[in-house]
């Protein structure tokens, strides 16, 4: 090619190379600017090739930064979606779940293997319905095959190539443990320039989550040591579904908070229309045992929602942990405070345990039933309490749900309508209660009657009753059991508890109630007898505290003289005035009076 022919200015030796080419640039792209960047300069400085290469280079860079750019902000050469998923993070576990589903981490050649635990989500064989702590199915796989980190897998998807890899993730401090953690995530990078096709990967994922983990309840609760920052709901069970049938309630109690919270999640549009927040609060109390949390178990299956579960009695809970572990619950969710006094038992408690106090003030029940004793201290304010249930992040068709064993405890504004819309009290078992638990136990088709047997051993062949008859037979043994069972004494729990320890013999069950009655009232006598000298103990101990203080107290004024620290009660001075000069001298033990503890020296 003829370059000195297309440089066209006349210029021979080293400028007719670079003269061609930007002459080349300026015809073709009219850039005259950057051409002229080529043109050769007589002389000086300014034509030295170094100058030239220089400048090359700085258009090059600038070149590749404006494409970068262009990449950037227009999609237009971007043939690739990638997506970040953080582990704790409910649609983290979509996606694992989804692709343990397609057999995807089947291809993987490195893996991690551990024990099954509830935590369960990676599988490489059978599907994860059969195999995983959300499924049902009876065959499960003893470990579970995490692929290694770093490792990409590539794989197809709806017509189009995808590729998942696991990632460390940073390493974050944890507050609570002092240590540090690392969150780790999953990126999944989809072959397409079509946006939609990541949302539909995601709402895939979440659908077969959701049909997998139907049959059961997913419970999700805050790691207390493996502390996330980003998501706290790092753990993760499932509880096959609890029929309602199954919790022993008065008439109607259970419907009536059904058709409530049914009526609520049915009703979105009327209070966005009516400006209200779109949240409903329940507060389960009453004694120990007596299926609060069963109660709303039993609800979440029969929603079919998720609960997110926690406790403010643990140490690691505090305000801003609460509202970030309540801000991150997704819309339609259970959100379930157990034990919710405890934010104002430090309020409420004095710092030595003296629960004598609160037990003849709150409790309608006695401590030796098995209730909470004492103070668990929480780290969680009445204010940080309140300030997550009004939050902007609480307002999202959240059903709240509280319960606790003493309500009495509970602070006015946290029971206002708005934070509490419903209360539901529970009773100790009652006579009906106790009936209808014994025919649960024993179903007529997995029962055997002693009148069923040939012989008085159980182990002889049967001769089968009709059904109606047996039915009728259970029944009646079931009367007999309710009417020994004494009304308002012990927790279904309780009940639930003998029953299980006759679970084949319905006869001894009924024959032996009144015996165990006796036992059971014994036991609690003697625990009763306990709890009183431990009371008496820590009285004891506290009033042995307090003269202590006073004595130490009143040792330091004799040394200096003067007034008894805090009581205000003159010493009597040699001249038997009340005097507060440093030179009076003590002739007198002090009475210290009502301000005295007992076996103060
Ligand atoms: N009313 C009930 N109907 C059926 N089962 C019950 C009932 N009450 C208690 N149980 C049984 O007793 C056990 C404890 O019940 P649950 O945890 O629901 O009680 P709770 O009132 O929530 O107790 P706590 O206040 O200590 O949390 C469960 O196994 C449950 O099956």
């Amino acid at each position: 090619m003829d370059y000195q022919h297309l440089s066209g200015d006349g210029h021979g030796g080293n400028g007719g190379l670079w003269g061609s080419a930007s002459n080349m640039v300026t015809r073709i792209m009219g850039f005259s600017m950057v051409a002229s960047l080529f043109q050769p300069v007589n002389g000086g400085v300014a034509s030295s090739t170094g100058f030239r290469l220089f400048m090359f280079g700085t258009m090059v860079e600038v070149g590749r930064r404006f494409c970068q750019w262009v990449y950037d902000r227009f999609n237009v050469f971007q043939y690739s979606i990638t997506a970040e998923f953080d582990e704790g993070d409910p649609v983290y576990e979509w996606i694992v779940l989804f692709l343990t589903e397609q057999k995807i981490w089947k291809r993987s050649r490195m893996f991690h293997v551990t024990a099954t635990s509830s935590k369960r989500k990676w599988g490489i064989g059978k599907s994860m319905a059969s195999t995983s702590n959300l499924g049902k199915g009876k065959e499960k796989e003893t470990a579970q095959y995490v692929p290694t980190f770093e490792a990409p897998q590539l794989f197809r998807w709806k017509g189009h190539w995808a590729e998942i890899k696991r990632s460390k993730g940073q390493l974050t401090y944890n507050e609570f443990t002092g240590g540090t953690q690392t969150v780790a995530k999953l990126y999944l990078t989809i072959y397409t320039r079509d946006m939609s096709m990541l949302s539909s990967f995601v709402e895939e994922a979440e659908n077969v989550y959701i049909k997998t983990s139907s049959p059961n309840v997913v419970i999700h609760s805050v790691d207390q040591n493996g502390y996330n920052p980003g998501f706290p709901w790092m753990n993760t069970k499932s509880k096959a579904r609890r029929s309602l049938n199954s919790i022993i309630l008065p008439e109607g109690v259970l419907q009536t908070i059904l058709d409530d919270a049914r009526e609520f999640l049915d009703t979105e549009d009327w209070y966005t229309k009516a400006g209200i927040p779109h949240r409903r609060g329940y507060l389960l109390h009453g004694p120990p045992g007596t299926g609060k949390t069963s109660t709303i178990y039993a609800m979440a299956g029969e929603l079919g929602l998720e609960i997110y579960s926690l406790s403010l009695a643990s140490s690691s809970v505090d305000d801003s942990f609460l509202q970030r572990a309540v801000g991150s619950i997704p819309k339609g969710a259970i959100l379930l405070i157990e034990d919710i006094d405890c934010a104002f038992s430090s309020r409420d408690d004095d710092d030595d345990g003296d629960t004598s106090r609160q037990q003849a003030q709150f409790l309608p029940f006695p401590l030796s039933m098995g209730g909470r004793r004492g103070s668990r201290q929480s780290a969680v304010t009445l204010s940080g309490l309140l300030n997550v249930l009004d939050g902007v992040g609480s307002e999202e068709g959240r059903i709240f749900f509280a319960t606790t064993n003493y309500i009495d405890r509970l602070d006015p504004a946290l029971l206002r309508p708005g934070r509490i819309d419903r209360k539901v009290q529970y009773y100790l078992a009652t006579k009906e209660q106790a009936k209808a638990l014994f025919i649960r136990f024993y179903p007529v088709s997995h029962t055997t009657l002693l009148a069923e047997h040939t012989t008085s051993s159980l182990d002889s062949e049967k001769l089968p009753l009709p059904t109606d008859k047996k039915r009728a037979m259970i029944r009646a043994l079931a009367s007999e059991f309710a009417s020994n069972f004494p009304e308002h004494e012990f927790t279904t729990a309780e009940l639930q508890g003998y029953l299980l320890s006759c679970k084949k013999e319905p006869e001894r069950a009924a024959a032996e109630v009144m015996n165990w009655v006796e036992e059971e009232r014994n036991e609690r006598k003697a625990r009763k007898a306990r709890e009183e000298a431990r009371m008496i103990r820590i009285k004891e101990r506290k009033e042995a505290r307090e003269a202590d203080r006073l004595q130490v107290s009143l040792d330091r004024l004799r040394e200096r003289g003067g007034r008894v620290e805090g009581v205000g009660i003159p010493i009597e001075t040699a001249g038997g005035a009340e005097s507060d000069s440093p030179q009076t001298s003590i002739s007198e033990p002090v009475d210290l009076g009502s301000a005295s503890a007992e076996g103060d020296p």
